[in-house]
Protein backbone atom coordinates (compact mmCIF):
# COMPACT_ATOMS: atom_id res chain seq x y z
CA UNK A 1 0.00 0.00 0.00
CA UNK A 2 1.60 3.45 -0.63
CA UNK A 3 -0.13 6.90 0.13
CA UNK A 4 -0.58 10.04 -2.60
CA UNK A 5 -0.53 13.62 -1.49
CA UNK A 6 -0.86 15.73 -4.51
CA UNK A 7 -0.21 19.15 -3.87
CA UNK A 8 0.57 22.33 -5.43
CA UNK A 9 1.97 20.44 -9.10
CA UNK A 10 3.78 18.14 -7.03
CA UNK A 11 2.85 14.36 -6.39
CA UNK A 12 3.82 13.46 -3.05
CA UNK A 13 3.79 9.98 -1.65
CA UNK A 14 4.54 7.79 1.35
CA UNK A 15 5.30 3.74 0.32
CA UNK A 16 4.77 2.30 3.97
CA UNK A 17 6.83 -0.62 5.24
CA UNK A 18 3.90 -3.22 4.00
CA UNK A 19 4.55 -2.16 0.41
CA UNK A 20 3.26 -5.25 -1.67
CA UNK A 21 5.27 -4.77 -5.18
CA UNK A 22 2.32 -4.16 -7.76
CA UNK A 23 -0.07 -3.27 -5.42
CA UNK A 24 -2.60 -0.77 -6.05
CA UNK A 25 -2.20 2.78 -4.86
CA UNK A 26 -4.92 4.96 -3.06
CA UNK A 27 -4.86 8.81 -3.52
CA UNK A 28 -5.31 11.40 -1.23
CA UNK A 29 -6.05 15.13 -1.48
CA UNK A 30 -3.70 17.82 1.19
CA UNK A 31 -4.10 21.32 0.78
CA UNK A 32 -0.44 22.00 1.68
CA UNK A 33 2.63 20.31 0.82
CA UNK A 34 3.26 18.78 4.25
CA UNK A 35 7.02 17.60 3.57
CA UNK A 36 7.71 21.02 1.69
CA UNK A 37 6.22 22.53 5.32
CA UNK A 38 8.86 20.24 7.48
CA UNK A 39 5.47 18.93 8.89
CA UNK A 40 5.61 15.50 7.71
CA UNK A 41 4.62 12.94 10.56
CA UNK A 42 7.16 10.11 10.51
CA UNK A 43 5.71 7.25 12.13
CA UNK A 44 7.66 3.77 11.38
CA UNK A 45 5.22 2.81 8.53
CA UNK A 46 6.53 5.56 6.17
CA UNK A 47 10.20 4.63 5.47
CA UNK A 48 10.57 5.69 2.32
CA UNK A 49 8.85 9.23 1.13
CA UNK A 50 8.44 10.22 -2.61
CA UNK A 51 7.64 13.46 -4.40
CA UNK A 52 8.19 14.10 -7.46
CA UNK A 53 7.75 17.94 -9.46
CA UNK A 54 5.59 17.12 -12.33
CA UNK A 55 7.29 19.80 -14.72
CA UNK A 56 10.91 18.67 -14.17
CA UNK A 57 9.81 15.22 -13.93
CA UNK A 58 12.52 15.25 -10.68
CA UNK A 59 11.86 13.04 -7.95
CA UNK A 60 13.26 12.78 -4.43
CA UNK A 61 13.54 9.37 -2.24
CA UNK A 62 13.67 10.52 1.40
CA UNK A 63 14.87 7.50 3.15
CA UNK A 64 12.67 7.95 6.85
CA UNK A 65 14.00 4.91 8.85
CA UNK A 66 14.43 6.39 12.13
CA UNK A 67 16.97 6.51 13.97
CA UNK A 68 19.91 6.42 11.21
CA UNK A 69 18.02 4.73 8.10
CA UNK A 70 19.72 1.36 8.63
CA UNK A 71 18.36 -0.85 5.61
CA UNK A 72 16.44 -3.45 6.96
CA UNK A 73 14.03 -5.57 5.18
CA UNK A 74 11.15 -3.32 5.24
CA UNK A 75 13.69 -0.45 4.13
CA UNK A 76 14.48 -2.26 1.31
CA UNK A 77 11.73 -3.40 -0.09
CA UNK A 78 10.11 0.43 -0.38
CA UNK A 79 13.18 1.69 -1.72
CA UNK A 80 13.48 -1.67 -4.86
CA UNK A 81 9.55 -0.78 -5.02
CA UNK A 82 10.01 3.07 -5.02
CA UNK A 83 12.71 2.75 -7.56
CA UNK A 84 10.70 0.38 -10.19
CA UNK A 85 7.74 2.69 -9.52
CA UNK A 86 9.70 5.57 -10.81
CA UNK A 87 11.65 4.00 -13.77
CA UNK A 88 7.69 2.58 -15.12
CA UNK A 89 6.64 6.36 -15.12
CA UNK A 90 7.39 7.71 -18.22
CA UNK A 91 7.30 11.72 -16.60
CA UNK A 92 10.47 11.12 -14.30
CA UNK A 93 13.83 11.80 -15.50
CA UNK A 94 15.39 11.63 -12.59
CA UNK A 95 15.82 10.82 -8.97
CA UNK A 96 17.35 12.44 -6.03
CA UNK A 97 18.18 10.24 -3.18
CA UNK A 98 18.54 11.32 0.61
CA UNK A 99 17.50 10.92 4.21
CA UNK A 100 14.71 12.52 5.75
CA UNK A 101 16.60 13.20 8.79
CA UNK A 102 19.34 15.05 8.17
CA UNK A 103 23.26 14.35 9.58
CA UNK A 104 22.62 10.38 9.02
CA UNK A 105 22.27 9.88 4.83
CA UNK A 106 22.14 5.58 5.68
CA UNK A 107 23.64 3.60 8.45
CA UNK A 108 24.05 1.19 5.73
CA UNK A 109 22.73 -2.27 6.51
CA UNK A 110 21.03 -3.13 9.84
CA UNK A 111 22.98 -5.07 11.56
CA UNK A 112 20.33 -6.70 13.72
CA UNK A 113 19.52 -8.36 10.45
CA UNK A 114 22.03 -10.38 10.52
CA UNK A 115 22.78 -11.28 14.19
CA UNK A 116 21.51 -14.49 15.27
CA UNK A 117 19.63 -15.00 12.73
CA UNK A 118 19.38 -18.43 10.40
CA UNK A 119 21.27 -18.96 6.98
CA UNK A 120 17.80 -18.54 5.11
CA UNK A 121 16.89 -15.63 7.17
CA UNK A 122 20.47 -13.90 5.66
CA UNK A 123 20.34 -15.14 2.63
CA UNK A 124 16.70 -13.74 1.74
CA UNK A 125 17.77 -10.71 3.40
CA UNK A 126 20.87 -10.72 1.19
CA UNK A 127 19.12 -10.84 -2.08
CA UNK A 128 16.78 -7.75 -0.56
CA UNK A 129 19.99 -6.63 -1.05
CA UNK A 130 21.21 -7.32 -4.35
CA UNK A 131 17.71 -7.00 -5.93
CA UNK A 132 17.73 -3.17 -4.49
CA UNK A 133 20.95 -2.30 -6.02
CA UNK A 134 20.19 -3.66 -8.93
CA UNK A 135 17.37 -1.72 -9.77
CA UNK A 136 19.38 1.90 -8.39
CA UNK A 137 22.13 1.19 -10.27
CA UNK A 138 20.97 -0.14 -13.56
CA UNK A 139 18.13 2.41 -13.95
CA UNK A 140 17.65 4.93 -16.67
CA UNK A 141 16.80 7.80 -14.48
CA UNK A 142 19.96 10.38 -13.66
CA UNK A 143 20.25 9.11 -10.31
CA UNK A 144 22.02 11.81 -7.66
CA UNK A 145 23.04 11.11 -3.79
CA UNK A 146 22.55 13.83 -1.91
CA UNK A 147 24.31 12.36 1.03
CA UNK A 148 23.16 14.93 4.04
CA UNK A 149 24.96 12.85 6.73
CA UNK A 150 26.70 9.96 7.65
CA UNK A 151 26.95 7.51 5.07
CA UNK A 152 29.05 4.25 6.33
CA UNK A 153 28.66 0.89 4.66
CA UNK A 154 25.46 0.36 3.07
CA UNK A 155 24.77 4.42 2.80
CA UNK A 156 28.25 4.46 0.75
CA UNK A 157 27.02 1.20 -1.54
CA UNK A 158 23.89 3.26 -2.36
CA UNK A 159 25.80 6.32 -3.17
CA UNK A 160 28.47 4.71 -5.58
CA UNK A 161 25.17 3.30 -7.52
CA UNK A 162 24.02 6.82 -7.84
CA UNK A 163 25.72 8.69 -11.58
CA UNK A 164 26.82 11.74 -8.64
CA UNK A 165 27.13 12.46 -5.25
CA UNK A 166 26.66 15.60 -3.31
CA UNK A 167 27.64 15.69 0.30
CA UNK A 168 27.40 17.69 3.21
CA UNK A 169 30.18 19.65 4.82
CA UNK A 170 31.72 18.80 8.51
CA UNK A 171 32.05 16.35 10.28
CA UNK A 172 30.55 13.42 8.49
CA UNK A 173 31.62 10.23 7.28
CA UNK A 174 31.17 7.98 4.13
CA UNK A 175 33.19 4.80 3.02
CA UNK A 176 32.99 0.77 2.62
CA UNK A 177 34.22 -0.45 6.72
CA UNK A 178 32.63 -3.65 5.90
CA UNK A 179 36.20 -5.26 7.04
CA UNK A 180 35.73 -3.63 10.41
CA UNK A 181 32.95 -5.95 11.42
CA UNK A 182 34.69 -8.74 9.98
CA UNK A 183 32.92 -8.90 6.79
CA UNK A 184 33.78 -8.87 3.67
CA UNK A 185 32.37 -6.60 0.52
CA UNK A 186 31.47 -8.15 -2.06
CA UNK A 187 32.67 -8.02 -5.82
CA UNK A 188 30.17 -5.49 -7.21
CA UNK A 189 30.34 -3.53 -4.09
CA UNK A 190 34.36 -3.18 -4.45
CA UNK A 191 34.11 -2.88 -8.13
CA UNK A 192 32.10 0.22 -7.85
CA UNK A 193 34.59 1.17 -5.31
CA UNK A 194 37.38 0.81 -8.01
CA UNK A 195 35.05 2.76 -10.34
CA UNK A 196 35.04 5.47 -8.42
CA UNK A 197 38.45 5.43 -6.96
CA UNK A 198 40.83 4.65 -8.31
CA UNK A 199 42.20 0.67 -7.95
CA UNK A 200 44.98 1.69 -5.54
CA UNK A 201 42.73 3.93 -3.00
CA UNK A 202 40.11 1.50 -3.16
CA UNK A 203 42.34 -1.58 -2.56
CA UNK A 204 43.52 -0.03 0.94
CA UNK A 205 40.18 1.26 1.51
CA UNK A 206 38.59 -1.66 1.52
CA UNK A 207 41.62 -3.82 3.51
CA UNK A 208 40.95 -1.25 6.54
CA UNK A 209 37.36 -0.73 6.20
CA UNK A 210 38.18 3.20 5.71
CA UNK A 211 35.57 5.59 7.16
CA UNK A 212 36.26 9.37 5.16
CA UNK A 213 35.33 12.70 6.46
CA UNK A 214 33.66 14.40 3.50
CA UNK A 215 36.65 16.56 2.70
CA UNK A 216 38.59 13.32 2.20
CA UNK A 217 36.23 11.45 0.42
CA UNK A 218 35.61 14.74 -1.83
CA UNK A 219 39.72 14.31 -2.33
CA UNK A 220 39.82 10.71 -3.60
CA UNK A 221 36.79 11.41 -5.98
CA UNK A 222 34.44 9.49 -3.21
CA UNK A 223 31.84 12.13 -3.87
CA UNK A 224 31.45 14.82 -6.27
CA UNK A 225 30.91 17.95 -4.78
CA UNK A 226 30.53 19.37 -0.54
CA UNK A 227 28.06 21.67 -0.28
CA UNK A 228 26.73 23.39 3.12
CA UNK A 229 24.43 20.40 4.86
CA UNK A 230 20.91 23.01 4.18
CA UNK A 231 22.25 23.20 0.31
CA UNK A 232 22.50 19.73 -0.78
CA UNK A 233 18.87 19.01 -1.63
CA UNK A 234 19.11 22.62 -3.86
CA UNK A 235 22.47 22.02 -5.05
CA UNK A 236 20.86 18.25 -6.13
CA UNK A 237 18.54 19.64 -8.24
CA UNK A 238 20.96 22.09 -9.57
CA UNK A 239 22.89 19.75 -10.66
CA UNK A 240 20.10 17.29 -11.60
CA UNK A 241 18.86 19.90 -13.92
CA UNK A 242 22.19 20.12 -15.41
CA UNK A 243 21.75 16.64 -16.48
CA UNK A 244 18.69 16.88 -18.17
CA UNK A 245 20.21 19.54 -20.46
CA UNK A 246 21.47 16.16 -22.28
CA UNK A 247 18.95 14.53 -23.94
CA UNK A 248 17.44 10.99 -21.97
CA UNK A 249 18.46 8.61 -24.26
CA UNK A 250 22.27 9.10 -25.30
CA UNK A 251 22.57 9.56 -21.75
CA UNK A 252 20.69 6.53 -21.04
CA UNK A 253 22.23 3.85 -23.14
CA UNK A 254 26.00 5.23 -22.62
CA UNK A 255 25.08 4.69 -18.72
CA UNK A 256 23.91 1.03 -19.08
CA UNK A 257 27.06 0.30 -21.46
CA UNK A 258 29.45 1.13 -18.65
CA UNK A 259 27.06 -0.87 -16.20
CA UNK A 260 26.07 -3.56 -17.86
CA UNK A 261 28.96 -6.05 -17.16
CA UNK A 262 28.46 -5.80 -13.48
CA UNK A 263 24.86 -6.03 -13.69
CA UNK A 264 25.16 -8.58 -15.87
CA UNK A 265 27.98 -10.49 -13.72
CA UNK A 266 25.69 -10.07 -10.52
CA UNK A 267 22.89 -11.33 -12.15
CA UNK A 268 25.20 -14.47 -13.67
CA UNK A 269 26.44 -14.88 -10.07
CA UNK A 270 23.77 -14.37 -7.92
CA UNK A 271 23.26 -17.38 -6.08
CA UNK A 272 26.79 -17.87 -5.82
CA UNK A 273 26.67 -14.10 -3.80
CA UNK A 274 24.19 -15.18 -1.71
CA UNK A 275 25.70 -18.69 -0.59
CA UNK A 276 28.75 -16.81 0.23
CA UNK A 277 26.87 -14.09 2.59
CA UNK A 278 25.38 -17.13 4.04
CA UNK A 279 27.99 -18.50 5.01
CA UNK A 280 30.38 -16.30 5.84
CA UNK A 281 27.69 -13.79 8.05
CA UNK A 282 26.33 -16.56 9.75
CA UNK A 283 29.70 -17.92 10.82
CA UNK A 284 30.64 -17.82 14.44
CA UNK A 285 33.35 -15.21 14.47
CA UNK A 286 31.63 -13.11 12.57
CA UNK A 287 28.85 -13.35 14.42
CA UNK A 288 30.81 -12.85 17.50
CA UNK A 289 32.49 -9.59 15.61
CA UNK A 290 29.26 -8.31 14.94
CA UNK A 291 27.71 -8.56 18.10
CA UNK A 292 31.05 -6.84 19.90
CA UNK A 293 30.33 -3.72 16.92
CA UNK A 294 27.04 -3.50 18.39
CA UNK A 295 27.62 -3.41 21.90
CA UNK A 296 30.27 -0.34 20.45
CA UNK A 297 28.00 1.22 18.67
CA UNK A 298 25.48 1.25 22.48
CA UNK A 299 28.20 1.64 24.49
CA UNK A 300 28.86 4.87 22.68
CA UNK A 301 26.40 6.60 24.79
C1 LIG B 1 34.12 -12.67 -0.84
C2 LIG B 1 32.84 -12.02 -0.35
C3 LIG B 1 31.71 -12.31 -1.20
C4 LIG B 1 30.42 -12.11 -0.91
C5 LIG B 1 29.80 -11.29 0.15
C6 LIG B 1 29.97 -11.78 1.52
C7 LIG B 1 29.76 -11.01 2.50
C8 LIG B 1 29.30 -9.62 2.30
C9 LIG B 1 29.34 -8.93 3.54
C10 LIG B 1 29.07 -7.66 3.69
C11 LIG B 1 28.78 -6.69 2.67
C12 LIG B 1 27.68 -5.83 3.15
C13 LIG B 1 27.76 -4.45 2.69
C14 LIG B 1 27.22 -3.58 3.74
C15 LIG B 1 27.43 -3.81 5.06
C16 LIG B 1 26.87 -2.91 6.09
O1 LIG B 1 26.22 -1.93 5.80
S1 LIG B 1 27.12 -3.32 7.73
C17 LIG B 1 26.57 -1.91 8.66
C18 LIG B 1 27.70 -0.98 8.85
N1 LIG B 1 27.25 0.24 9.49
C19 LIG B 1 27.98 0.90 10.35
O2 LIG B 1 29.07 0.50 10.69
C20 LIG B 1 27.39 2.16 10.93
C21 LIG B 1 27.10 2.01 12.37
N2 LIG B 1 26.48 3.22 12.89
C22 LIG B 1 27.14 4.34 13.17
O3 LIG B 1 28.33 4.45 12.98
C23 LIG B 1 26.34 5.47 13.73
O4 LIG B 1 25.13 4.98 14.18
C24 LIG B 1 26.09 6.63 12.74
C25 LIG B 1 27.40 7.37 12.48
C26 LIG B 1 25.49 6.14 11.43
C27 LIG B 1 25.07 7.62 13.37
O5 LIG B 1 25.51 8.03 14.64
P1 LIG B 1 24.50 8.65 15.69
O6 LIG B 1 23.62 9.64 15.03
O7 LIG B 1 25.32 9.10 16.85
O8 LIG B 1 23.54 7.46 16.10
P2 LIG B 1 23.86 6.25 17.10
O9 LIG B 1 25.18 5.66 16.82
O10 LIG B 1 23.59 6.69 18.50
O11 LIG B 1 22.76 5.17 16.65
C28 LIG B 1 21.40 5.31 17.00
C29 LIG B 1 20.85 3.92 17.20
O12 LIG B 1 20.91 3.21 15.97
C30 LIG B 1 21.64 2.00 16.12
N3 LIG B 1 22.37 1.70 14.89
C31 LIG B 1 23.28 2.48 14.30
N4 LIG B 1 23.70 1.94 13.15
C32 LIG B 1 23.05 0.79 13.01
C33 LIG B 1 23.04 -0.24 12.02
N5 LIG B 1 23.79 -0.20 10.92
N6 LIG B 1 22.22 -1.28 12.19
C34 LIG B 1 21.42 -1.37 13.28
N7 LIG B 1 21.39 -0.44 14.27
C35 LIG B 1 22.18 0.63 14.13
C36 LIG B 1 22.56 2.27 17.31
O13 LIG B 1 22.99 1.09 17.91
C37 LIG B 1 21.65 3.10 18.20
O14 LIG B 1 20.76 2.18 18.83
P3 LIG B 1 20.23 2.48 20.31
O15 LIG B 1 21.44 2.48 21.22
O16 LIG B 1 19.54 3.81 20.28
O17 LIG B 1 19.30 1.34 20.62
Amino acid sequence: MATFIASGGRVWRKFVKTFPLGSNLSLKRSPTSALANGRLSSTSSENVLVSKDEKSGIATVRMNNPPVNSLNTALLLSLRSCFEELEKDKSCRALILTSNKPKVFCAGLDILELYQKSPDYVGQFWEKVQDMWLSLYGSRLVTMAAINGHSPAGGCLLSLACDYRIMAEGNFVIGLNETQLDLVAPFWLRQMMVDAIGYRQAEMALMVGALYPSNKALQLGLVDKLVPIEDVQTVAEEEVKNWLKIPDQARAITKMASRKPLLDELRKRKQEDIQTFRDETTRESVQLSIQQYLDKLKAKK
